[in-house]
């Protein structure tokens, strides 16, 4: 039987279409973004650099490339005080839309517009685990481009905010546990106000009273900010965090817009 071109996944299915709100003040627009991952594969071999030279000894041709497509044709506007929640199942893209909302990533097709400087803040942002957490609050602050001055005087506050245990911020990073390098990741980035401001499950270890204390905060900074964006895999924290909420499904926005439908029709759907 000959299959249709949706039947073969050739043709997508529909993304919520846009539409510009006049009376608010765009930060981010996202227009047609498609991202391909390029992977070496095949060849056989391990993909390790002794497996390499003996290709380029024996002069054989290069291993194939293997494209993941992560995002397909995602469109949206994000606006001036706008906090986002990204939800979707694993592998449907939200870390790789962050990422290329932050630059880090060239679009295949498509474009990222934004109003500002966008700074990424995940799990993994590079701190230096073999220094202390007091060093790193220094280096965070000094690479956010804070003046030495600023930085010093942002210390105790970043300090009391990421509330470690008592002597912890002397020990080096690699000490702690994943919550608490989260909780200073945090502390440190929201010392700076951000035109746009991504996060990445920074808040998904924290404990009850540093997830209330964040949330606090990222109303704070919403309100000097531009945009926030936050990718979380507890829905709660999305819930009394974001007055939006996207759902990617398969790097496409299956749904965009109040986060009660949103994450009704998400709960529904995938039983989260
Ligand atoms: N560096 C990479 N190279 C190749 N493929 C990648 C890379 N990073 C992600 N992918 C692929 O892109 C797709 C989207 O991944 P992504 O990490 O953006 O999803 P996610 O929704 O954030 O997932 P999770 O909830 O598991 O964190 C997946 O198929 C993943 O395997």
């Amino acid at each position: 039987m000959v299959k249709t071109l949706k039947e073969r996944g050739a043709v997508a299915e529909a993304q919520p279409e846009v539409r510009p709100d006049p009376t608010r003040e765009p930060i981010v627009v996202v227009d047609g973004l498609h991202i391909i991952y390029r992977v070496y594969s095949g060849g056989g071999g391990k993909g390790s650099a002794a497996t390499a030279l003996m290709r380029i000894v024996k002069r054989e041709s290069r291993p194939q490339t293997k494209e993941v497509h992560a995002v397909k044709g995602v469109s949206f506007i994000a606006y001036r005080g706008d906090a986002i929640g990204i939800v979707g199942t694993n592998g449907s893209g939200k870390s790789t839309l962050l990422k290329a909302i932050a630059g880090l990533l060239p679009p295949a097709r498509g474009a990222v517009y934004t109003d500002g400087q966008p700074s990424l803040l995940g799990v993994n942002a590079a701190l230096m685990k073999d220094l202390s957490g007091s060093r790193n609050i220094t280096l965070g602050c000094l690479a956010m481009g804070l003046s030495p001055d600023e930085t010093r005087a942002s210390y105790d506050a970043i300090v009391k905010f990421a509330d470690l245990k008592p002597g912890f911020i002397e020990y080096p990073m690699s000490t702690y546990s994943s919550g608490m390098g989260a909780r200073l990741r945090f502390a440190i980035a929201a010392a700076r106000t951000h035109d746009v401001l991504l996060i990445d499950e920074a808040l998904a270890t924290g404990d009850a009273k540093f997830k209330r204390r964040s949330k606090a905060k990222i109303d704070e900074l919403r309100e000097d900010a531009g945009a926030v964006f936050l990718v979380a895999h507890n829905l709660d924290v999305i819930e009394e965090t974001c007055n939006r909420v996207i759902w990617l499904d398969d790097g496409r926005v299956k749904m965009d817009g109040d986060p009660e439908e949103v994450l009704g029709a998400y709960t529904e759907a995938t039983g989260k």
